[in-house]
């Protein structure tokens, strides 16, 4: 067998890694800064709060000061791991890497989950602040900005809906086909409202994300589709027996583009339960942590936010309450999607931090579906594969771990597979040709998308 290839470096000028560690991450973690500044001078007699709000900022600051000097990647310490254990997960990678890593120089995908965690910590040592979600405002902030696209999909969902009340469960296989279609094209692109690339998006630039308009000039884009095949598992499990399970990425309109897939399964009967994914704490800005489902609901209901179609929004709030408190829609967590370990550790083998929970749990699974970027890169291990390699052997060891994985992904780093011969090259020539320095760039742009497919065996 061959070697595997090596994981993206942050010090190489052609990967996506190069601007994010220089530019992205600074500025993501100021505005991090200036929201807690911004918290911190909205109390009044908690002053336990407001002191420890200052210690918070000069860890914030004190990490911007280690990009500046490239500083190098410290371990955790045995206190911060004493609080939150999984940052050990960190350490053990650390310890696997022949060099230590500075802030510029260092395999990305690993420096950048600790980046996430290390801003964690920072605020979890404070007592006062162990609830305090750092990037809740942001998120919330650009779900008030989606109106556009929320109306659109609401209006859909209940017409839908309607219909299939209608059709008393008795909807074709052709049609379900088609729906099931709709519905992982809308998911998918409900993926590139990402708000740690879009932190100065206009609100037409949100909008011009999203929707069905959009869809439909996207659709070209997708390059690498096994769509056909992840239907043909889904018919394969009869419908009474099957759940899906949606690996969640961002909160905000993503989330709600995944919720709208969850209720046309369970409306028309195609599946019994749905599990919902989410993250520990806060992540890559935009992630979904359980408690954004409650905030969901919260904003759906904001008349002010949302004056329009109240019809219609009521209806999918309604819809979904029903099926959470039915049981039929569940909300989960698991340390192991924030620690430091890619997938291929989704195994037996990680009794430590949740990998071999979810290893047993997905095997009774459908289908699981795995949305996002970051998601991706840890699918497949962030490794400089050839662009036509294939998915599952981009999966190592999870291609055989009896887990049915669809990924939709809208391409915003460098890593991608499942490409036919000859595609990329022309990708790199024609995103050179509208001005851009460098071609390889065209795959973390966010312009182009995949629906990649694994049986597990
Ligand atoms: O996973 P998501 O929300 O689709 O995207 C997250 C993202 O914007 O931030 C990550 C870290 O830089 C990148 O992998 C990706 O570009
Ligand atoms: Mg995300
Ligand atoms: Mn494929």
């Amino acid at each position: 067998m061959s070697a595997v290839p090596g994981v993206y470096q942050l010090s190489d000028p052609k990967s996506f890694a190069f601007a994010t560690a220089r530019k992205r991450w600074p500025t993501i973690i100021t505005q991090a800064k200036d929201t807690v500044e911004a918290y911190i001078n909205a109390q009044s007699g908690n002053d336990k709060l407001v002191e420890q709000g200052k210690v918070i900022i000069d860890g914030i600051d004190n990490i911007l000061l280690e990009f500046n000097n490239n500083g190098i990647i410290r371990k955790f310490t045995e206190e911060e791991i004493k609080l939150i254990p999984s940052l050990e997960s960190y350490n053990i990678e650390l310890d696997t890497l022949e060099k230590t890593p500075t802030w510029l120089n260092g395999p990305w995908l690993l420096i950048e989950g600790y980046l996430y965690r290390l801003l964690d910590v920072i605020i979890k040592r404070q007592s006062e602040w162990t609830k305090y979600d750092i990037f809740e405002i942001l998120k919330r902030d650009a779900f008030k900005s989606s109106a556009f696209g929320i109306y659109e999909l609401a209006i859909r969902y209940k017409t839908l809906s309607e219909e299939l009340k209608n059709l008393n469960g008795k909807l074709d296989n052709e049609k379900a086909k088609l729906l099931f279609e709709e519905f992982v094209d809308i998911s998918l692109w409900g993926n590139a409202t990402d708000l740690s690339l879009l932190a100065n998006a206009t609100l037409e630039d949100i909008q011009s994300r999203q929707g069905k308009e959009a869809r439909a000039k996207s659709s070209k884009n997708i390059i690498d589709n096994d769509l056909p095949e992840a239907w043909e598992r889904f018919l394969s499990v009869p419908a009474e027996e099957r759940r899906i399970d949606f690996v969640l990425d961002n909160a905000g309109f993503e989330f709600y583009t995944d919720l709208a897939f969850t209720l046309f399964l369970l409306d028309a009967k195609l599946v019994k339960n749905v599990t919902f994914h989410c993250k520990t704490r806060p992540w890559m800005v935009s992630d979904t942590m359980i408690k954004d489902y409650k905030l969901f609901i919260e904003d759906m209901n904001n008349k002010e936010w949302f004056p329009d179609h109240r019809e219609d929004l009521d209806y999918f709030v309604n819809s979904i309450e029903k099926y959470h408190q039915n049981g039929q829609f569940k909300l989960a967590d698991s340390e192991f999607w924030t620690c430091a370990y890619d997938y291929t550790k989704l195994s037996p083998a990680d009794d430590k931090f949740g990998g071999a929970e979810l290893y047993k749990y997905f095997q009774d699974s459908t289908l699981v579906i795995v949305k996002g970027d970051l998601n991706y890169r840890k699918l497949t291990s962030d490794r400089e594969w050839p662009k036509t390699t294939s998915f599952k052997t981009a999966l190592e060891s999870l291609a055989h771990s009896n887990i049915h994985i669809l990924a939709l992904r809208t391409c915003k780093a460098d890593v991608c597979v499942g490409l036919p011969e000859g595609l990329e090259e022309e990708l790199i020539e024609n995103w050179k040709k509208l001005g851009n320095e460098v071609g390889e760039l065209w795959c973390s742009s966010g312009k182009w998308a995949v629906i990649s497919y694994s049986s597990g065996n």
